[in-house]
């Protein structure tokens, strides 16, 4: 198990105050704006001093070396090349799987360009390519797929699963967090309102099934056995979204 527990804020303001734990595999981190997602990573990283800050994985404390962050934005040089940058990363960090990072990434067509010039995609590209090289412990990511057209998005939904063995990841995205995670964390103001498996905020959900030009939506409190029955009536099922997991994440 990964335990978080941290406390903190911005000039003595005490913006997060959580302790939780979470099993290996990938746990999403939602949570409406400004509910203390973002601080609650930094405090975890170490990049924001902390009043309380542990972070281990089965009773262990993990090392600074153990653990890989991406922040929201930023860190690029706007005039280095792609590749120097890259290689600069590499030295001072590692890149253990670098080869895997730039060819998911599609690197290789940028490797010549400026930082400055590439749009805010492509440069978040090069930012998942930093962290996705190296081979941690642990990876506190905050809001990976932000920007990234669908082909980059799927990829980088992918790649979550096999960076492992505890990835924490933010989004605003429901059918990011249905298609990856394991776990769930609902951050309300700087506190964990919801801790669990996903599988626990599927019961309740809404079923959208069709009967030839019949198209029907019901919620359910066990969308399971729901979408059992709407079969058995002859209905196909097109889609069955947590209701509970949007209503957490607004
Ligand atoms: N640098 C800062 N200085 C002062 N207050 C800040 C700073 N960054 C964030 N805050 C405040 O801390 C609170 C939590 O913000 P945070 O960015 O952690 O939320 P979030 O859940 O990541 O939001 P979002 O979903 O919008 O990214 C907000 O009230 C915000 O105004």
């Amino acid at each position: 198990m990964l335990l978080i527990d941290v406390a903190g804020g911005y000039k003595g303001r005490l913006v997060v105050d959580a302790a939780f734990e979470v099993g290996p595999g990938v746990t999403a981190l939602v949570g409406p704006n400004g509910s203390g997602k973002t601080t609650l990573l930094r405090l975890a990283a170490g990049v924001l001093p902390a009043a309380r800050r542990r972070v281990a994985v089965e009773g262990a404390e993990v090392r600074p070396g153990d653990l890989a962050y991406l922040p929201t934005s930023g860190g690029l040089d706007p005039h280095m090349l792609v590749r120097d940058e890259l290689e600069f990363y590499w030295q001072v960090l590692g890149g253990e799987r670098r080869d895997w990072a730039v060819g998911l990434l599609g690197l290789k067509e940028l490797m010549g360009e400026k930082v400055g010039r590439l749009s805010h995609g492509q440069r978040r590209r090069v930012e998942l390519a930093i962290v996705f090289s190296l081979k941690r412990r642990v990876y506190l990511l905050d809001e990976p797929l932000k920007g990234l057209d669908v082909q980059y998005k799927d990829a980088v939904l992918s790649a979550l699963r096999e960076l492992g063995p505890y990835v924490i990841f933010t989004t605003h995205e429901p059918e990011a967090v249905e298609k990856v995670a394991q776990w769930v964390v609902v951050i309300r103001g700087g506190k964990p309102s919801y801790v669990g498996a996903l599988a626990g905020l599927r019961k309740r959900a809404v079923i959208r099934a069709r009967r030839g030009g019949e198209v029907v939506t019901v919620e359910s409190d066990d969308a399971d056995s729901k979408a059992a029955e709407l079969a058995a009536a002859g209905y196909t099922i097109e889609e069955i979204s947590s209701a509970e997991l949007k209503r957490l994440m607004t």
